[in-house]
């Protein structure tokens, strides 16, 4: 990108951006990034909430569009200088065929990645996860590892497979020449469980306790750490990543780097409550109130009624065979990578991350 530091001449472009992180992302490059011109939201479903942002001074285009669909991907794209390609399925639950996760996941970014080449767009970050890592299939912990720790990374389950093969074809995409003959410029994010306003996970969590009569039942032992990085913080790495890429592209071009920040290590459940006990939750059990091998059979047994269900209803509970076994296996990261890369540090605090996450469940349907 040409020197621009003082005039907004760049256009982004944000697959996804009407998701829970690509809201996030959507948001943090209008409150910092002064060099925009055009931010493009490119998502199947859009949001009404866009209609109020395309009263400032950049220029807000919401564009619905399929990522696979290669054409409406490449008209997207064109003209773009930056990409932030969060567009994805995240699916563990069952709710959707692994043909369709593959097909969005992995061909959805080939289609990025070549509308970046045809159209001459110079910077792509992508947003991969923590789970192209593991935990694998064979419940091996990952211990406050880093983006260079030994892991056997062998997965199973369509979501992680597609991960970690987008991941891949971006990677290798860094240095490919592009339309105009410079060289296309590749980065790839990995945040860790992430949380916060708009986090669909949590508010499954939140009505599942309130139709528990206020309570939810410790299914996993407190000693199995889980890492989670507040989603400001994530959409934060990704503006300053494309900030940076263009004149650290020598050092940034085809790395990962996992998001993190100084939220606690816990386990799932009781770093959930860390949000949810201050509106009104409690936690039953100080261990499992279950033995593991009937969680085991329960979560079995979800799969099968999903399977039978199907023609009638869609039934993807929480608890399933992937998702005990992911939060029974504890994947945690310690690294600074991002810092000595590009100078991140977190943008919020925890206790700022905390009390921004408990203000917005409070404000969830349903919160007395
Ligand atoms: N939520 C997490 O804990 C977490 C952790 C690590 C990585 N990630 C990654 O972050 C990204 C965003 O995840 P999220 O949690 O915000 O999920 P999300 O489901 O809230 O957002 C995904 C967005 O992509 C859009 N989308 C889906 N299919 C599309 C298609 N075919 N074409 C265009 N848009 C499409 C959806 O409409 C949605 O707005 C994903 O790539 C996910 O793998 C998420
Ligand atoms: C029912 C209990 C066993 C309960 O504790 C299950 C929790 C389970 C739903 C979550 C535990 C770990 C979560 C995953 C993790 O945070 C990382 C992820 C990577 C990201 O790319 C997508 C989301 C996820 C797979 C996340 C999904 C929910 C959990 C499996």
């Amino acid at each position: 990108m040409a020197d621009s530091a003082q005039t907004q001449e760049l256009v982004y472009l944000v697959t996804g951006g009407c998701g829970f992180l690509g809201e996030h992302v959507v948001r943090m490059l209008l409150q910092r990034e002064p060099r925009l011109r055009e931010l493009r939201i490119f998502d199947l479903h859009l949001g009404p909430w866009l209609e109020e942002l395309k009263t400032g001074p950049v220029q807000v285009t919401a564009i619905q569009g399929d990522v696979t669909q290669a054409h409406e991907v490449a008209a997207a794209v064109a003209g773009a200088h930056v990409v932030i390609h969060t567009a994805g399925l995240v699916d563990v639950f069952g709710k959707t065929s692994p043909e369709t996760i593959h097909e969005v996941n992995v061909q959805g970014t080939q289609n990025v990645i070549e509308a970046c080449v045809q159209t001459g767009t110079r910077f792509l970050i992508y947003t991969s996860s923590m789970e192209v890592v593991g935990p694998n299939i064979k419940g091996q912990p990952f211990y406050r590892g880093n983006e260079n720790t030994p892991y056997e990374a062998v997965h199973r389950h369509p979501y992680p497979c597609s991960k970690a093969l987008a991941e891949r074809l971006v990677l290798e995409a860094n240095g490919r020449e592009v339309l105009g003959g410079l060289p296309l410029v590749t980065c790839a994010l990995r945040p860790t469980g992430i949380y916060g306003e708009g986090h669909q996970i949590m508010r499954d969590f939140y009505h599942q306790g309130l139709r528990l009569g206020g309570r939810l039942f410790r299914a996993i032992p407190a000693s199995v750490e889980h890492g989670r990085v507040y989603v400001g913080n994530v959409a934060w790495m990704h503006v300053l990543v494309a900030r940076e890429l263009e004149h650290r592209a020598a050092l940034m071009g085809g790395q990962v780097y996992f998001c993190y920040d100084n939220s606690p290590y816990k386990s799932y459940e009781d770093f959930n409550m860390e949000f949810l006990g201050p509106c009104g939750l409690r936690l039953v059990g100080t261990r499992p109130l279950m033995p593991y091998w009937l969680l085991v059979l329960l979560a079995a047994l979800n799969t099968l009624l999903q399977w039978l269900l199907r023609p009638l209803m869609l039934y993807a509970p929480l608890l399933n065979p992937y998702t005990l076994a992911v939060a029974n296996t504890t994947f945690t990261v310690s690294t600074d990578k991002a810092r000595r890369h590009f100078g991140y540090e977190p943008l919020f605090s925890w206790e700022e991350s905390r009390t921004r996450t408990i203000r917005w469940v409070q404000t969830v349907e349903g919160s007395a």
